[in-house]
């Protein structure tokens, strides 16, 4: 057996060599109006203009010589065994919170009459429509006086974030616990391709997280600074529980890490993650989104002497000095995010201009509508690839959050 490795993050800017996308499916076509806040979307983009800035962002990266491979595609190839097919179908079911017995039944019979697994879950991620099942109203008291509710299976239209539902860090993954049932749903894909596509079974990867915990985490709040240094939001998604819990875990399992830095932001939906008000662009220099920096504060969390103890500290540096300490960096550079004014700046972050994607230091993905922030990153001698970013944006989600790094080079 090679022994290539088939994770492997170590920072969030080393040379970007194989990525996990999403293509956005039919379920931005089940979005309503109605259902926008439960599913944590703002407006309803227009598919078809959605899938061609997709294509647009999969192609800079493919250019660049990254190998883009699909959640979907993935998903559809680690369960071609039939075993495992039916024991992921029951647990799909069981967690799409449907009510009666016989429903769940002819939900599973309809999935399981898909000719090919990349349809079925396709059909997953879309959700289902009540009039696509027959005879259901028939199944129990509660349908047949139901409501007008229009959904037997949710859709989940935030897949195409897959920053989100689990984070490679370092060789390992964490497999997450999201904070609302919405999103939750979407880690079971990750669950049974770590467990058991082809080319990750073998491996054994360890989890440093798993999607039964009881406290959430979400892969926006998990950035890998280097080596050495994890940051971690503690944000709307992330408890401060979580943090220490994965801290530990890594930790035990001898990974090279050796310190966690919990940031911890204001809890709003603008800001649901440390990603969307903070990333790292080269080796000393991040975007920030300037109203985050009066109310951050940063904990650090180290090993302790006994591998199963934890030492945890206030910092009480300001944010360059924090960052220049663990990086053993002489100089950081902070590029606010709208260049510091203040309505630039809570437009483009509103639509993610502080969150990029590294895809080699100094050479980072963006939006094209955040120009003021663009601008900035381009005097601080970033090199941009710039995506169309009209549709897509009404996620609340940028570059970084659209894309899990499976494998990055190790910087020098
Ligand atoms: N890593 C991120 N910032 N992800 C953004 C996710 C956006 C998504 N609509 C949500 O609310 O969950």
């Amino acid at each position: 057996m090679s022994n290539k490795k088939v994770l492997q993050v170590y920072s969030e800017i080393g040379k970007l060599k194989k990525v996990l996308l999403h293509r956005p499916g039919k379920e931005i076509e089940n979005l309503t109006p109605d259902l926008m806040d439960r599913l944590l979307f703002d407006d309803i983009p227009y598919l078809e203009v959605a899938r061609q800035e997709h294509d647009a962002f999969a192609d800079i990266l493919r250019n660049n010589g990254v190998e883009v491979v699909y959640l979907e595609d993935l998903a559809a190839e680690a369960i071609a065994d039939n075993d495992i097919k039916e024991q992921f179908v029951n647990e799909f079911v069981k967690e799409a919170s449907i009510q009666s017995q016989k429903k769940r039944e002819l939900v599973k019979e309809y999935l399981l009459s898909f000719s090919t697994n990349r349809e079925m879950i396709d059909k997953m991620m879309e959700g289902i429509r009540k009039e696509e099942i027959k005879d259901y109203r028939r199944t129990s008291l509660a349908d047949m006086i139901e409501s007008d509710y229009p959904f037997i299976v949710d859709p989940m239209p935030n897949l195409y974030f897959t920053r989100d539902p689990f984070a490679t860090i370092g060789a390992g993954v964490s497999l997450n616990h999201m904070r609302t049932v919405t999103r939750n749903r979407e880690t079971l894909f990750a669950k049974y391709i770590f467990n058991y596509h082809p080319e990750y079974k073998e491996a054994n990867v360890p989890l440093w997280y798993d999607r039964t915990e009881d406290t959430s985490i979400e892969g926006g709040d998990e950035l890998i600074l280097s080596e050495k240094v994890i940051a971690i939001g503690v944000s709307e998604r992330t408890d401060a529980a979580s943090v220490e819990k994965l801290a530990k875990r890594i930790f035990e399992n001898n990974e090279k890490f050796e310190v966690v830095l919990a940031f911890d932001i204001p809890k709003k939906r603008a800001f649901m993650h440390l990603d969307t008000v903070f990333t790292m662009v080269d080796y000393d220099k991040f975007t920030i989104h300037p109203e985050i920096e009066g109310p951050l504060t940063v904990y650090s969390i180290r090993k302790g002497e006994n591998p199963k103890d934890i030492v945890i500290e206030k910092e009480t540096m300001e944010l360059s000095d924090i960052l220049k300490k663990y990086l053993e960096l002489d100089n950081v550079t902070l590029i606010r995010c709208g260049g510091g004014n203040l309505i630039d700046a809570g437009r483009e972050q509103w639509n993610d201009g502080s969150n990029t994607l590294a895809i080699a230091p100094g050479e980072v993905v963006v939006y094209s509508r955040n120009h003021v922030t663009n601008k900035l990153l381009e005097e601080h001698g970033i090199k941009l690839h710039i995506m169309p970013s009209s549709e897509l944006s009404r996620g609340r989600g940028g570059p970084r959050c659209m894309s899990m790094p499976l494998v990055r080079e190790n910087l020098k």
